[in-house]
């Protein structure tokens, strides 16, 4: 990192459904691609559900006990490398049951923050199959205040808002949103770049699954709603530098935090 700058890289792999030792050995592979790039990462970015995909109806057999398999890799890698990770979301099975989880490590490969995805989707049965989460997603990276949802997070405005409240800066978001919903993507994620005037990070798969389609388009949005850089449909690394001071600039220009009338419609 330079001062108060980050490269960023979004690891925007597609999934095998069901085939764990395969998304293992894709994402080390992606992994060392994005660390020997000659703009070296400050953060890697994982999409959500990356070891398993949505193998929902064997995901008590394939989910990740307790994530120690991929703590031990995550943990390890961003050791190795100096580099932080957050490492998408897996399927992590706990004996009350199988959560939709993020990891997130520093430049030390400790960890820094976990988030369960606590708003779970019914279009793709997630309540069915997996527990939702219970608290807030709240990291610290470099000293930088940082938010975690996953996917259909982002359609809950009062979720980002409370980690901008809190003090969140950098809002991380692992997906595998599909297609036909490209539009609803990219506007959600600008609008919560926008109203809390924050960097917006996310990083959706691409690939067919069954009869689902995924379509990338990994997106890094400024606190201004600038789109930095924004993936294809193709399985790539997007890569993106960050000003962070940003933040506090346009937070200073248009100070919504400063006018905002909780009394009046806080619930
Ligand atoms: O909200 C949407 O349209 C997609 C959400 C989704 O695919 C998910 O949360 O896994």
């Amino acid at each position: 990192m330079t001062q108060g700058t980050w490269n960023v890289a979004l690891l925007q792999m597609d999934i095998a459904i069901g085939e764990p030792e395969r998304n293992y050995a894709k994402l080390e592979e992606m992994l060392n691609e994005a660390v020997t790039n000659e703009v070296k990462p400050d953060v890697i970015v994982i999409p959500e559900m990356w070891n398993t995909g949505y193998a929902l109806d064997r995901i008590q057999e394939l989910a990740d006990p307790a994530g120690e398999r991929t703590r031990a890799l995550l943990s390890g890698f961003s050791r190795e490398h100096g580099v932080n990770v957050v490492g998408g979301s897996i399927a992590e099975k706990r004996e009350c049951g199988v959560f939709n989880t993020i990891y997130a490590f520093d430049r030390e490969g400790n960890e820094a923050g976990d988030y369960s995805k606590i708003h779970l989707f019914r279009l793709m049965d997630e309540e069915k199959f997996l527990q939702s989460g219970d608290k807030l997603g709240r990291l610290e990276l470099d000293g930088v205040p940082a938010g975690m949802m996953i996917c259909y997070d982002i359609r809950f405005p009062e979720l980002s808002r409370k980690l901008a409240l809190g003090g969140a800066q950098v809002l991380f978001v692992p997906a595998e949103w599909p297609n036909p919903r490209l539009h609803h993507w990219r506007t959600l994620l600008m609008a919560r770049a926008i109203e809390n005037q924050m960097f917006v990070i996310s990083c959706n798969r691409v690939g067919i699954s069954g009869t689902t389609e995924f379509f990338g388009h990994s997106m890094v949005i400024d606190p201004w709603g600038e789109v930095l850089a924004e993936g294809d449909e193709s399985e790539r690394i997007v890569r993106a530098t960050i000003d962070l001071g940003l933040v506090k600039d346009v937070r200073r220009r248009i100070p919504i935090f400063e006018d905002r009338r909780p009394s009046l419609y806080a619930e």
